[in-house]
């Protein structure tokens, strides 16, 4: 069976003895991007991580095409093609651009994997024998999703991939996930600009405290919702309310 679906039923996650997620159920369908939301420490970084397997799941299944992968390790969920860009970008900064493609690649589909990640992002082309620590924020960022688009991913899982970048070079980033959806991975993405989130969304999620308090359609989702989703946290941007 090859559905693309991935599901998260009854997720029960944390650090030590501290529970952050309380029995979450989600579901990327094939080929759709969904958005989750929510205020600081509502858990969203969290939940990427139990998605991807980074940390382990006190409770509840995960599955993907239908075979349960409850207790795989990240290394086998990145086989079979589940990929966590994690917030602060996850580059080797101590190694080249085209060290840190190399080393995503599989062996014999190097030069693929270059003209695959200069195809996402042209300028990473221009800076190949630059060390990755030296680049600026925005390609970096780059240089993460670049890295993830070369392993030819089916459900990517996006957590802030905009933080801290001006706004020219955000707006290259959303139109390299549109590509990405339009290839036909699924996204699951955290994203501090809620508007542009909720633009490219086929679904949202509203986490408040460890728990889903909406799942549905962007349309269905109304400002009041949101807002009280977001109220306790620190909002920090009028574009976080203003759906
Ligand atoms: N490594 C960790 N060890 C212990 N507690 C943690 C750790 N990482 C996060 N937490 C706690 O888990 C809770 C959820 O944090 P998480 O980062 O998942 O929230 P978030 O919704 O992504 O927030 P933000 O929007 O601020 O990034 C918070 O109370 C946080 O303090």
């Amino acid at each position: 069976m090859s559905d693309g679906l991935f599901r998260l039923r009854g997720i029960r996650a944390g650090y030590g003895a501290t529970t952050v997620l309380r029995g979450v159920d989600l579901t990327v369908p094939p080929r759709s991007v969904v958005a989750l939301l929510g205020a600081n420490g509502a858990g969203k970084t969290t939940l990427l991580r139990a998605a991807s397997g980074v940390i382990g799941l006190s409770a509840g299944r995960r599955t993907f095409d239908g075979e349960d992968l409850t207790t795989a390790t990240p290394h086998q969920l990145a086989r079979r093609g589940i990929c966590h860009v994690p917030e602060g970008r996850g580059v080797f900064g101590s190694l080249t651009v085209r060290e840190n493609i190399r080393l995503q690649a599989t062996k014999g589909s190097e030069s693929e994997a270059f003209d695959r990640a200069v195809s996402a992002f042209p300028r990473l082309g221009e800076r190949m024998n630059q060390l990755a620590r030296t680049m600026s924020g925005g390609e970096q960022q780059m240089l993460a999703l670049a890295r993830a688009y070369i392993q030819r991913p089916r459900v990517v899982l996006l957590d802030e991939v905009s933080m801290g970048l001006a706004p020219r070079i955000v707006d290259e980033i959303f139109e390299f996930l549109r590509r990405l959806a339009a290839e036909g991975a699924s996204l699951l993405i955290v994203e501090q600009y809620v508007q542009r989130a909720l633009e490219v969304a086929d679904a949202v999620y509203l986490l408040n405290k460890g728990q889903v308090s909406f799942a549905g359609e962007p349309s269905e989702l109304d400002g009041e919702d949101l807002f009280t989703s977001y109220v306790g946290g620190s909002v920090g941007s009028a574009d976080r309310v203003s759906a």
